[in-house]
């Protein structure tokens, strides 16, 4: 598919996923934006597929391909909301295509994320566990509650998500608990306290902890708990729609043209960084 007006090229990466679908809708909506690609891993069962039918609605003429180089060949943008493995590999073709990579993809570990960096030096890279606004809103309040308190204060991030979630917990939860040590101007690694389970002790000074439900269709929720002495703050965030992720992500992939290579974050893209 070819397009030759101004409108810049997304390829979807995942594309038969939740948020592959949601973002494939999106796009076709965008007034600026225009589908020009859509990837699935070797051997899914869409490869071949125009995308269109295979969610289930008219042809899109586009066909799902696992031809990485191929597909990305004059797109501005993938968006990808996959998984660690699928976005490494991503990464190293995004920056061979010379084509801005929005990741999305959570539950990656420190080595995953050193492979994505890696490919900063040649392309655009947005990444963040939360796309929406109102989470990169909340992570500024964290920050600055976080440092207002001091360890009096306990904190504890507890997440929700629906059944078929991977990773926990959540790429959200993590990055409000780095807003909250960096309020606290600590490294996260230092004060990161796991679920708990069993007889762990009184709860630790200082500590940030995690905890998350998994269940039924619940789209994405949050808190960030400050407990203190016969007072207590939380900073919540629910989201009722996946849009708003795919919205988010689309905005990403907008303010990446003509961006100079670099890894950047939603803080980057929504004018947020303090
Ligand atoms: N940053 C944000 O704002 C948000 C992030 N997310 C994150 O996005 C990711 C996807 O979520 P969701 O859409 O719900 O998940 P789904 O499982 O519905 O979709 C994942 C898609 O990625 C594909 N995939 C899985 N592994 C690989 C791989 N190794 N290489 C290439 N493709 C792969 C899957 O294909 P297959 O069917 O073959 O497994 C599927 O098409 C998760 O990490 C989630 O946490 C979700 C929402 C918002
Ligand atoms: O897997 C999901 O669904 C979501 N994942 C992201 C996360 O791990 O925080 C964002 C959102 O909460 C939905």
């Amino acid at each position: 598919m070819t397009q030759t007006d101004s409108k810049t090229g997304i390829v979807i990466a995942g594309a038969s996923g939740r948020m592959g679908q949601m973002l494939t809708a999106a796009v076709l909506d965008h007034p600026a934006l225009w589908l020009a690609g859509a990837l699935e891993r070797p051997g899914h069962e869409w490869i071949g597929r125009d995308l269109g039918e295979a969610m289930g609605q008219g042809a899109l003429s586009v066909t799902v391909s696992d031809q990485m180089a191929e597909t990305l060949k004059g797109a501005g943008a993938v968006i990808d909301f996959t998984a660690p493995v699928g976005t490494r590999v991503l990464a190293e073709a995004a920056a061979q295509a010379g084509c801005a990579h929005i990741i999305g993809t959570t539950g990656m570990t420190e080595e995953d994320i050193a492979a994505v960096d890696a490919c900063a030096d040649r392309a655009v890279i947005v990444r963040a566990g939360n796309m929406s606004l109102g989470v990169n809103l909340l992570m500024q309040l964290t920050k600055q509650v976080a440092a207002a308190l001091d360890a009096d204060f306990d904190i504890e991030v507890v997440e929700a998500h629906h059944r078929h979630k991977v990773d926990a917990p959540s790429g959200t939860a993590l990055m409000l608990g780095e807003a909250a040590a960096e309020g606290r101007g600590l490294p996260l690694a230092d004060v990161y306290t796991a679920a708990r389970d069993g007889i762990t002790g009184a709860r630790e000074r200082g500590s940030i902890g995690f905890s998350a439900i998994r269940g039924g269709d619940i789209i994405g929720e949050h808190d960030v708990i400050f407990a203190g002495e016969g007072e207590r703050i939380v900073l919540t965030h629910k989201a009722s729609d996946r849009s708003l992720f795919a919205n988010g992500a689309l905005k990403a992939a907008i303010w990446a043209q003509g961006r100079a290579p670099g890894h950047y974050d939603m803080l980057d893209v929504l004018g947020l960084k303090a």
